[in-house]
């Protein structure tokens, strides 16, 4: 067991988590403990447990609404899914997770940290379309952001929004990404940074959000021209 100072929380925790510090401490040591031991996080984050993954997780609840069912993609030790269950009881939160020891060890949290709220999925995202759909799809540290918006949009309700956190190059790899975000789904898309005066630096993440009713854009329908006619100008 790693020692309770390693974990213990730094005083600003305090009032960012009010009355859930106790059990996200119990999530910290259950990370410090376990987590270190089969690997899911080295060693070397235990002392910036807090600062680096806990707060700066726990952040982005400003920006997701009352009541939301969200999926957590790629959770691995339950970041930032297990920290948002915890402060908000009132989200509905899918830890989706493809690696068996991770979903055992997201299992024995949501038991351990009692989380009514929250569940865990064995799968990868990209086949979780038509099985899951939320409000709100998260994801840290999962995969470039053209990518994850192909696993995301489609899992998104119209009017939802992909909450990827971002380092530094939040910015460039947005713009880059933009129209292949664009081909999946029609979306808007901005960077923003949450937290501030709460965590520093901010919690940088990328927010897409979709704004049609309707579904994925497909080629088969964008290729469509008015008039019935397709490109070729054949009559369908
Ligand atoms: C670097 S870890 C990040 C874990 C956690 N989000 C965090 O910030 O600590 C990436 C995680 O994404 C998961 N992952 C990789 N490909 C995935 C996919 N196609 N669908 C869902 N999860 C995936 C991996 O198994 C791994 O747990």
């Amino acid at each position: 067991m790693t020692s309770g100072a390693d974990t213990a929380p730094p005083e600003r925790a305090s009032a960012l988590f009010g009355g859930a510090l106790p059990v996200v401490t119990r999530y910290a040591e259950l990370l410090a403990d376990a987590g270190v031991e089969r690997g899911l996080i080295g060693p070397r984050e235990v002392p910036r447990l807090w600062e680096r993954h806990l707060m700066n997780c726990a952040v982005v609840e400003e920006v997701i609404p009352q009541g939301a069912e969200v999926i957590d993609i790629g959770s691995g030790a339950g970041l930032p899914g297990v920290v948002l269950g915890i402060l908000r009881p009132d989200l509905r939160i899918v830890l989706l997770e493809p690696l068996l020891r991770r979903t055992v060890f997201l299992r024995e949290c949501v038991e351990l940290l009692g989380l009514e709220n929250v569940t865990v999925r064995r799968g990868r995202a990209e086949e979780a379309k038509g099985e899951l759909q939320a409000d709100v799809v998260t994801a840290r540290a999962v995969a470039p952001l053209a990518r994850l918006g192909g696993w995301a949009l489609p899992l998104l309700r119209p009017g939802g929004s992909l909450l990827a956190l971002k380092g530094e190059q939040a910015e460039a790899e947005l713009e880059e990404s933009r129209a292949e975000l664009m081909k999946q789904r029609p979306c808007v898309a901005d960077v923003i940074r949450v937290g501030s005066g709460k965590v520093d630096p901010a919690t940088t993440v990328v927010r897409v959000t979709v704004t049609s009713k309707g579904d994925q854009v497909t080629p088969s329908r964008r290729q469509r021209a008015p008039g019935g006619r397709n490109k070729r100008g054949r009559k369908r």
